[in-house]
């Protein structure tokens, strides 16, 4: 039986990301046995399907393939490395070469299924190839399912650092089976949580509440609060990015904690998990409220209470901040020589603090020097 025959299948949460910047809208799907759904948001006029999918998916990869073949779609599978390792050129590459010898026209469709460096990879492989090709997100982890498939932000890393090639490209639609959740490890489930805090601190602090409640059931699928957390923290993401796609201002609060987690995860050559870096990245982000004088110490406090409750690492190495620094300046909110941060003012009341004096990074980071 495919998962698209399943009867057990409950109707899902769905929640329309309006379109923004001339984009069609778009709907999120959070429950199980989703797949059924994929043929309508494929639609009829392809006749070709890749589906691109990381080597730890590989059997999801071809299940999911095989039921699309069943369909009457001309389908091939493609596997990319797990993790950053699949953000390259190179593999996009890899990419483009398996859709031009399917001979993939412009009407024929991407599906990405994988955690978010994943759907990041194949984003941008369809936002690139024929200028521009239908694609539909099937993340797997919690952090693509609340962050990377929503939006429309595709990318890859080069040497110089992280995400600095891309494009926004909003996919079709995104369908988060739950049941995939089951089979990440416990470090790749936390590292999502980053996300979700992100989002209470930013927008939702209900968020904090369920998670402050009870931090270890948080940590896995069967928590009390999954699909609450889940649905919230959407919720937030759909409503930033349909006012501002292209990320001209108001967008930019989804990249609190971000400036220092992407210099972080450069640092360790993307062998931290973008979660975990971005938990460090809020910390400092906090603290450099607070030092400017934006934020309260409760607030500033409370960053670190709850990162390190569900287990996501507060501190980072301290000898490495002329490192961090240099790589900070190629941060895209920069303008210029102007470094740009986005910090609280209270509880979601995200704004941007320009050019920070020096000694104020400093202060900052030593308060997450290790
Ligand atoms: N585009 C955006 O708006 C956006 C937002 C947030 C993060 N991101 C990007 O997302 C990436 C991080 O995504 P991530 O945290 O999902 O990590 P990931 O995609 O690197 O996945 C982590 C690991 O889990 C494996 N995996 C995925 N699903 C699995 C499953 N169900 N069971 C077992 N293993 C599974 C992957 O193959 C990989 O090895 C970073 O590159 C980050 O920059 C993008
Ligand atoms: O969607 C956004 O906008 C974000 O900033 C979400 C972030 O969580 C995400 O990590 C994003 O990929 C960062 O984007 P970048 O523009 O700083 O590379
Ligand atoms: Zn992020």
């Amino acid at each position: 039986m495919t998962a698209s025959q399943d009867p057990q299948a409950a109707e899902p949460t769905r929640i329309t990301v309006p379109g923004s910047a001339g984009t069609q809208p778009y709907d999120v799907l959070i429950g199980r046995s989703l797949l059924g759904e994929l043929p309508a948001l494929i639609g009829t006029e392809a006749r070709r399907v890749a589906v691109l999918h990381p080597e730890a998916l590989a059997g999801t990869g071809e299940l999911i393939r095989e039921d699309l073949a069943a369909q009457g779609y001309e389908t091939i599978a493609v596997q990319v490395p797990n993790a950053e390792e699949a953000k390259t050129a190179s593999v996009a590459a890899y990419c483009w070469k398996a859709l031009g010898q399917s001979g993939f026209t412009r009407t024929d469709v991407v599906v990405a299924v994988g955690g978010g460096a994943t759907t990041d990879l194949s984003g941008f492989v369809a936002a690139s190839w024929l200028r521009g090709v239908r694609w539909i997100a099937v993340p797997t982890t919690v952090l693509g399912m609340v962050d990377a498939a929503v939006g429309g932000k595709t990318g890859i890393n080069t040497a110089e650092g992280k995400n600095l090639v891309g494009a926004f490209h909003p996919p079709a639609g995104v369908l988060c089976d739950l049941a995939s959740l089951d089979s990440l490890p416990v470090h790749d489930y936390v590292s999502g949580l980053a996300e979700i805090i992100k989002a209470g601190f930013i927008a939702d602090p209900a968020i904090l509440a369920l998670i402050e409640a009870d931090p270890q059931a948080a940590r896995g699928p069967g928590g009390p609060h999954t699909a609450e957390l889940l649905e919230r923290s959407i919720r937030v993401k759909a409503q930033v990015v349909a006012g501002d796609l292209r990320e001209s201002g108001p967008r930019e609060i989804l990249n609190y904690g971000h400036t220092l987690a992407h210099a972080i995860e450069k640092n360790e050559r993307y062998t931290w998990r973008h979660g975990a870096a971005v938990s460090v990245g809020m910390v400092f982000a906090a603290e450099l409220g607070r030092i400017a004088g934006r934020l309260d110490d409760a607030t500033a406090d409370r960053h670190r209470a709850v990162l390190s409750s569900v287990g996501l690492p507060v501190t980072y190495r301290g000898d490495q901040w002329p490192r961090l620094l240099e790589t900070m300046r190629i941060d895209k909110k920069s303008r210029g020589d102007r470094l740009r941060f986005i910090v609280l003012e209270g509880l979601a009341r995200p704004a941007v603090l320009e050019a920070p004096d020096p000694g104020m990074l400093v202060a900052a980071h030593a308060e997450i020097a290790a």
